[in-house]
């Protein structure tokens, strides 16, 4: 029987109550496999802000904090940065943002990220975007990109494959067994990909409606 109407609820009373949690949508696959492209046209289509581990990660080295060198040297030995680092740029970016709808690009990108994120923002991903897209295409892309990345040179590019097949892939297999990973043959035109990407979005807000 409904008796409390007009009442409040134990949260307002207590002054803590729960905010709607963020979406999050974690966009993985290997360097050059075209996550910041992709995630260019999910913001135009789909309202998302786009966050990418790495360009935070390189604005934190720009900006001189005291990270800024151990940021560095791990970047351009393809390894990864330690979460506690990462998941701090990803929350107070996620906080500033002001939008509760997140595509999150590199990240997480081994178990620690993956955990730390969870652990710290207690939100788990709607789902995973999987960019599937074989070693020599992504090598081709890489070496093409121009962006004057110091880690986009063919010695730290076979250490960033090296950690992407050892500690990335684990946690996309972690999310596929738990059913959230929609995987995207990544190894085709730009146009295409983004075909495919879109079914997706437009499949999810269907079942939204
Ligand atoms: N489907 C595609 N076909 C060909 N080139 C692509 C494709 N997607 C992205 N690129 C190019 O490949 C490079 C890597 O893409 P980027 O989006 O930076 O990948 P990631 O963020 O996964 O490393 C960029 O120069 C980009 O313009
Ligand atoms: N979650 C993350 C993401 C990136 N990084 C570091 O940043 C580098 C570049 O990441 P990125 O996502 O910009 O690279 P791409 O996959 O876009 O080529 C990685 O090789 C790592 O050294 C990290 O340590 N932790
Ligand atoms: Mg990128």
């Amino acid at each position: 029987m409904e008796t409390d109407v007009g009442a409040t609820t134990s949260e307002e009373a207590n002054g803590s109550r729960a905010e709607k949690k963020p979406t999050v949508i974690f966009v993985l696959g290997g360097p050059g496999s075209g996550k910041g492209t992709q995630c260019a046209y999910i913001v135009e289509h789909f309202g998302f802000t786009h966050f990418s581990a790495g360009d935070l990660l390189r604005a934190e080295i720009k900006s001189g904090s005291e990270n800024g060198l151990m940021i560095k040297s791990m970047i351009n030995e393809g390894k990864i940065v330690p979460s506690e680092v990462t998941v701090k740029l990803l929350r107070q970016a996620m906080e500033e943002s002001g939008n509760d709808k997140f595509l999150i690009d590199g990240f997480p990108r081994n178990d620690e990220n993956r955990a730390a994120f969870e652990a710290v923002t207690g939100i788990e991903p709607a789902f995973v975007l999987f960019f599937d897209c074989p070693e020599e295409e992504m090598e081709r892309r890489i070496l093409n990109r121009n962006q004057e990345r110091d880690d986009d040179n063919i010695e730290t590019i076979r250490k960033r494959f090296k950690v992407f097949l050892e500690s990335s892939l684990p946690v996309v297999q972690y999310y596929e067994s738990i059913g959230k990973v929609h995987k995207i043959d990544a190894a085709r035109p730009i146009e295409e990909v983004f075909e495919s990407v879109k079914a997706v979005f437009t499949s999810i807000n269907e079942k939204d409606d």
